[in-house]
């Protein structure tokens, strides 16, 4: 291929500052060094974490930079020692990687493998620079993944290749949200047969918390959102039950508790707001509830509740990429796709081009998307 060991130009929405609208800038991608792979980005979604650290209230956010984390592509070109990936397959990266060699990914305890979490949190490659250029100036990637452009460069640990059979347009969402919520409640919290559970937040990471605890045979699922326009998608779900907490005066731990006779035996978090995350905890069954939180605050934003609650029994848990050893799981996860296991095509709310970005910003903001596909690129 002519491109293969040469700079790539082509188009990137760029984040040159906090709060500013994204973008579409022509950049230079360098060719993948040691261990490293260029992407050439086919299709993206927006998750919400890319909208917070766009907000400027991510402690590591940087700028200028290449946000992006749900995406799939095709792999354009290799670099030395890459070993199990090949140009032309179809690939999604992974911001959780899997080096399949550090004391956390021996561990059968974690999905967060630390080989490259401090250069992925410095915005760089592992070797500490960056592949992204834009008028000579540099920019940062993010996540490790930066799927906001034409092409990407990722760490050989945090990409896998996945069945040529699935619609790219649609295992994007493989990348993050999906994910997350399906393994928080499978993996994570490990949601009992017969269990009730109670979701916050009915954005796509909550959907798929439904998702798996309907998987896992719960008897309710209590849907929770201020946004009461979520309730109807909902339902496709597996969520039985809804409430608003706008609806009433009290405390939401008191409706919930008395709803279900003392409490229930999960909930989860799926907002980023430590105030729903101190609900959520304190909605769980004396005894035995667990509650995990899913969603990311913002910096320097601290969860409170009284050690009475945890020290009657109640447990208090968190869940990165749904605990998914990522590229073990994400092949299995695109399997259970195809068989109709996972659903992936009723979260997808709008497709877009690459140009109507900050669109997707717009959608997610107003309530209005569950998750906008965009085409970066035709496969
Ligand atoms: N831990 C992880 O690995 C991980 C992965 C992906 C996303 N996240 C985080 O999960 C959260 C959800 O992401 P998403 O993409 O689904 O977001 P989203 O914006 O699509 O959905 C959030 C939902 O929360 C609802 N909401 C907002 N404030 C509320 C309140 N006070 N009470 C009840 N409902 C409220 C909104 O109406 C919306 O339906 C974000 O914080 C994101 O950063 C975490
Ligand atoms: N950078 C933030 C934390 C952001 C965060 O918690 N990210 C989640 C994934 S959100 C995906 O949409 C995560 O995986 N965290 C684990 C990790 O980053 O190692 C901060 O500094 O607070
Ligand atoms: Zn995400
Ligand atoms: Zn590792």
């Amino acid at each position: 291929m002519a491109t293969i060991g040469k700079p790539i130009e082509c188009k990137a929405a760029v984040a040159w500052g906090p709060n500013e609208h994204l973008k579409i800038e022509t950049i230079q991608v360098a060719p993948p060094e040691d261990h490293e792979v260029r992407i050439k980005i086919c299709y993206t979604a927006v998750c919400h974490t890319d909208a917070y650290t766009l907000s400027g209230q991510d402690p590591e956010g940087l700028f200028p930079v290449v946000l992006g984390h749900e995406g799939s592509g095709i792999v354009e070109s290799i670099g030395k020692g890459v070993t199990d990936v090949a140009i032309g397959d179809h690939v999604i990266p992974l911001y959780v990687p899997q080096c399949r060699e550090c004391k956390f990914c021996k561990s059968s305890k974690t999905n967060l493998c630390q080989k490259i979490r401090v250069s992925q949190g410095q915005g760089v490659m592992p070797n500490g620079t960056s592949r992204f250029t834009c008028n000579g100036k540099k920019l940062f990637h993010f996540m490790g993944c930066s799927t906001f452009s034409e092409y990407t460069v990722v760490a050989d640990v945090s990409i896998t290749k996945i069945n040529k059979e699935a619609p790219l347009n649609k295992v994007c969402l493989l990348g993050c949200g999906v994910p997350t919520g399906y393994g928080a409640a499978l993996n994570t919290a490990k949601v009992e047969k017969g269990s009730t559970c109670a979701v916050w937040g009915l954005g796509a990471v909550g959907l798929a918390v439904g998702w798996g605890c309907k998987a896992a045979g719960a008897s309710k699922i209590i849907g929770i959102d201020i946004n009461a326009k979520k309730f109807e998608i909902a339902k496709k779900f597996g969520f039985t039950d809804f409430v608003n907490p706008k609806d009433y005066e009290k405390p939401i731990q008191e409706v919930l508790i008395e709803l279900t006779d003392g409490g229930l035996d999960f909930t989860f978090e799926c907002i980023g707001n430590v105030a729903t995350m101190r609900a959520a905890l304190e909605s769980c069954h004396k005894g035995w509830g667990v509650s995990t939180i899913v969603g990311v605050a913002g910096a320097g934003q601290e969860i409170s509740t009284r050690p009475f609650q945890l020290v009657t029994g109640r447990t208090w848990k968190g869940t990165a990429f749904g605990g998914w050893k990522s590229r073990d799981s994400v092949p299995k996860l695109v399997d259970e796709y195809l068989t109709k296991k996972l659903l992936l095509d009723e979260f997808v709310s709008h497709n877009l081009s690459f140009n109507e970005i900050n669109d997707a910003f717009h959608l997610m903001h107003t309530g209005e998307s569950i998750r906008s596909v965009l085409t970066i690129s035709e496969v």
